[in-house]
C-alpha cells in the first residue's frame, strides 16, 4: 500500500479546488456541488466548508447516487430537479477511473436546462472508456489497470494505491 496524497496534501487539493470552483463561478447568484455518493458526496462536504469560508455566493449541496454496478439505473439526488433547474453545478466524485460513474452523473443533469456543469474530483486516473474528463482534478495519476486507488476521509484523511 503507497500513499498518494497526505491528510495535508489532500487539504492543500481541496482548498486549490474551492478556489478554481470559486473563480469559475465569479458571476453565478448560486453554486451546487453536487457529490456522488459516498466518498464523492464527503468531498463536496469538505469543499462546501472551504467554500463557505472563501466565496460570498451561496452553496447547496447535494448528494448524488450513482448506480456503480448498473450505471444505466436511475440516478437520485437530495435536492429536487426544481432546485438546481438552470443552475451553475459542480459534479463531484473522489477518483475519476474509466470515468463511468461521472459520465452517467453528468447525463443525469443534462436532462434539465443548466446555466453550468463543470466536474471536479480528487484524483484522476489514466483509464477512461468514456469521452469525460474532471474540470478541476487534484491528482492526476497514471497507474496499472490492476491497482486500486481508494481514498478515506475517516479521521486522518489519505489516499493509497494498492
Ligand atoms: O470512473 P469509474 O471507473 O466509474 O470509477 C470511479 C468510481 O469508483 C470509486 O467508487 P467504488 O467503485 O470504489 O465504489 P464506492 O462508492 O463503494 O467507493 C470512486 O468512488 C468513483 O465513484
Amino acid at each position: 500500500m503507497t500513499t498518494i496524497l497526505t491528510s495535508e496534501q489532500i487539504a492543500h487539493k481541496i482548498r486549490r479546488i474551492a478556489y478554481q470552483i470559486y473563480e469559475a463561478n465569479i458571476h453565478q447568484e448560486k453554486i451546487i456541488l453536487a457529490g456522488i455518493e459516498r466518498n464523492g458526496y464527503i468531498f463536496a462536504e469538505k469543499l462546501h466548508e472551504e467554500l463557505s469560508r472563501i466565496c460570498p455566493i451561496p452553496v447547496i449541496l447535494c448528494s448524488v447516487k450513482v448506480n456503480k454496478t448498473n450505471v444505466l439505473a436511475p440516478v437520485t439526488t437530495s435536492l429536487p430537479v426544481e432546485e438546481y433547474t438552470n443552475q451553475s453545478v459542480v459534479l463531484v466524485d473522489d477518483v475519476l477511473s474509466s470515468g463511468a460513474t461521472l459520465i452517467y452523473g453528468v447525463k443525469h443533469f443534462l436532462e434539465v436546462p443548466l446555466k453550468q456543469l463543470k466536474t471536479a474530483v480528487l484524483v484522476n486516473r489514466n483509464h477512461k472508456k468514456f469521452p469525460i474528463k474532471a474540470d478541476f482534478k487534484g491528482l492526476s495519476l497514471s497507474t496499472s489497470l490492476q491497482e486500486h486507488i481508494e481514498v478515506s476521509f475517516e479521521g486522518e484523511p489519505h489516499a493509497y494505491l494498492q
